[in-house]
């Protein structure tokens, strides 16, 4: 059966994660660009503008949603990899609209959150700070060691990214540390060491611990280390080139695209990558 394209506007054309989104969008036989925005404030876009537009002859730039209201109607989904404040600002089109959204962005802070979840209740949203399979797969397996040896063990999140990374500590290792604190039964938000300077004193139990490293052009690592006395385990994530994300996120896009509002936010999208590997 000659399934219908899923439509797709990419929000944050231009940036690392955009362009590549914008090319693996074109190249899925199942999914058709109609359009990308971008932040028309910026500099560096409309120096690339004319960069850009060369490869994507076809497809017309949006500067923002709002302002080509009536050309965005044709759209499916957007995929939305940019900034909180601005996936924010997409999200309300999106529900005006009556829109599904794909949200890649991280950094968010509480309140913009909660704005997310209650969006919910009106669109399908499918949420996740890492759209490779990899991630997915780790958080199962760090909530499963956590589940038979967290009592006991020293539990340590170190992540590694791009110098221009601006958020920190990366979604997915918030994520992460998340999974394990809610199988553990922790509180979140007290049982983490986000920082150690000075003397700290000998470390805690039951805390999870996170460290930051930015440098280079690292595209992602995640180390979880289960750290007891005599012995250790450590589970490493490495990304080593974007597209992983990005195949990730248009998948998302295309199972979502008729899901109808009071879908939840999913943190883990393993589950959608194994029910789409059923419908291939
Ligand atoms: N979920 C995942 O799998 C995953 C993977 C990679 C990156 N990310 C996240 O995606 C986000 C973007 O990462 P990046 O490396 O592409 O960053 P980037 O800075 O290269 O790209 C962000 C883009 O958003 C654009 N933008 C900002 N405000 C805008 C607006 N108002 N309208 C339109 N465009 C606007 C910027 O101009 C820029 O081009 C970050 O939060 C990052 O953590 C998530
Ligand atoms: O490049 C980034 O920025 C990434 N951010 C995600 C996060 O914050 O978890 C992970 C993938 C790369």
């Amino acid at each position: 059966m000659n399934q219908e394209k899923t439509k797709i506007i990419i929000s944050g054309a231009f940036g690392r994660m955009g362009k590549i989104l914008i090319k693996e969008t074109i190249k899925n036989q199942e999914t058709s660009l109609i359009g990308a925005i971008i932040n028309e404030n910026s500099k560096k876009a409309k120096e690339q503008q004319s960069e850009i537009k060369k490869d994507f002859l076809n497809y017309f730039f949006l500067k923002i949603l709002k302002n080509n209201h009536e050309r965005n109607l044709l759209y499916d989904v957007l995929i939305d990899f940019t900034t909180p404040q601005n996936t924010i600002n997409n999200l309300k089109y999106c529900i005006k609209n009556q829109k599904n959204i794909i949200i890649g962005t991280t950094g968010f802070n509480e309140q913009q959150l909660k704005t997310i979840k209650s969006a919910a209740k009106n669109i399908a949203i499918l949420f996740s700070p890492n759209f490779s399979i990899g991630i997915n797969l780790l958080y199962n397996i760090t909530k499963y060691i956590a589940s038979i040896i967290g009592k006991y063990v020293d539990i340590e999140i170190i992540e590694y990214h791009h110098r221009n990374k601006v958020d920190a500590p990366s979604g997915t290792a918030l994520q992460i540390g998340k999974n394990i604190s809610e199988s553990m039964g922790w509180n979140f938000n007290k049982d983490t060491i986000f920082q150690r300077y000075g003397i700290v004193g000998p470390r805690k139990k039951n805390k999870i611990g996170y460290s930051v490293v930015r440098g280079g052009d690292i595209i992602g690592e995640h180390k979880i280390l289960f750290a007891d006395l005599g012995e250790q385990i450590e589970i490493i994530h490495k990304a080593t080139n974007r597209s992983a994300f990005a195949r990730g996120a248009i998948k998302a896009a295309i199972w979502i695209k008729n899901k109808k509002m009071d879908y939840l936010i999913c943190q883990t999208y393993l589950k959608i990558f194994l029910l789409l590997k059923k419908i291939k």
